[in-house]
């Protein structure tokens, strides 16, 4: 009998995990994981751990920015080896992934619904059949396209997955059929995107009504001018990070996240000191190279004293490093900072 696990799926070594652990949110327990938020002298905002890769030069990547979601068609989902949809499957019955997403496609598409039907014909036939067995009666029994998305919504409850959460003041990320993390919600590896817009927004109906039918859904909130201006002289709009944290804690339950910025959400962050205190670990990958001048980087806004002299904008403490193969991984958290909630 051999396990079978998907061809993305990552397996951390758990030598690795102690050094790790004292940086990452307190382990969810029966009785914090039935509670919900707000609850008296309790957080109302949700354990924050900021993360990125970067280079020698601080460049998060080489092309100038367009914002991560646009320019990356990024997963964000969890891909090491027990998460949800990568528990791994073992012994003969178990339907490969490569398979399972096949019917899924096959569901659309007439002539590879044919092929896979044929093929399963052939395999049974020669006693073969029970890698294809599960997908094929998948197509078959779920012809009710609402049963089919009702189910696709119910399975994300019990998924062992992050949420995602896209920041998109304007909506300008338009979900597709076919961007990633949706796939990975029709295979049952991730869940829907929770994207958090402004007020003033209207996104399209379309993308409005493919991330309800997935679970997922837009979030408005009220923006705040920031200082940044556009080639047009236009300032752009942001949200306050208490808010964003508050409503996820409050209103969607979130007792943990994890920020993947772009430089624009990284920088944004770490400039505006009211805003250090809510990120408790930090967790930067460095990689040896020289990324060269032109990408996207890590930098916050210049900080000055009561004199008008420079000094850090912010600085770590409690810190580790790791390496990691050619890489080090550095984890600390923000210095001098109280923990707001
Ligand atoms: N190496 C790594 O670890 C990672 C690298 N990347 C790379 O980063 C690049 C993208 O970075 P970048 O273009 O800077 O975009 P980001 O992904 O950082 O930002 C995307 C959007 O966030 C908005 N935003 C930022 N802060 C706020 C806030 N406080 N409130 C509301 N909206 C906010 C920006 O709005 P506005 O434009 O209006 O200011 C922008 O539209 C990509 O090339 C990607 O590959 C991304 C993730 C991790
Ligand atoms: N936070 C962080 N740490 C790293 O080490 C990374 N390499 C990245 N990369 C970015 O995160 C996004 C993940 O997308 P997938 O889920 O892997 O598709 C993507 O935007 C990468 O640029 N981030």
């Amino acid at each position: 009998m051999s396990s079978l696990y998907p061809p993305d799926t990552l397996h951390f070594p758990p030598s690795s995990q102690p050094f790790l652990e004292p940086y990452l949110p307190p382990l969810p327990t029966a009785e914090n994981t039935s509670k919900v938020y707000p609850q008296e002298n309790e957080p109302t905002r949700p354990f924050t751990t900021l993360t990125f890769a970067t280079s020698l030069d601080s460049s998060l990547s080489l092309a100038p920015g367009v914002g991560t979601a646009i320019a990356d068609n990024p997963g964000l989902n969890c891909r090491i080896e027990g998460a949800g949809g990568y528990e791994g499957q073992t012994g003969e019955k178990s339907a490969d992934p490569v398979i399972q997403t096949l019917a899924q496609d096959a569901k659309s598409n007439p002539e590879l619904k044919d092929l896979m039907e044929r093929a399963c014909a052939r395999m049974a036939s020669k006693g073969e059949l029970q890698t294809f067995q599960n997908p094929i009666d998948q197509i078959k029994d779920k012809q009710d396209v609402d049963d089919e998305e009702m189910i696709i919504r119910k399975r994300q409850e019990k998924l062992h997955q992050p949420r995602p959460i896209i920041i998109d003041p304007k909506a300008r990320w338009v979900p597709q059929e076919t961007s990633k993390i949706i796939e990975l919600v029709r295979q049952g590896r991730g869940k829907a995107p929770f994207v958090i817009i402004a007020k003033s927004t209207s996104p399209p109906q379309h993308g409005r009504d493919l991330l309800e039918k997935y679970g997922g859904k837009f979030i408005a909130l009220d923006t705040v001018a920031s200082d940044i201006n556009d080639e047009n002289g236009e300032t752009h709009r942001h949200f306050d990070w208490h808010d964003i944290l508050h409503v996820l804690a409050t209103k969607e339950n979130i007792r943990s996240i994890m920020i993947e910025g772009g430089g624009s959400i990284i920088n944004s962050l770490l400039s505006e000191q009211k805003f250090s205190g809510l990120i408790d670990s930090v967790i930067v990958t460095i990689a040896p190279t020289w990324l060269g001048q032109g990408g996207v980087v890590v930098s916050p806004k210049r900080r000055v004293d009561e004199h008008g002299y420079a000094i850090p904008a912010s600085r770590l403490t409690d810190v580790k490093w790791y390496p990691f193969g050619e890489d080090v991984v550095l984890c600390g958290r923000i210095q001098g900072l109280d923990r707001s909630t």
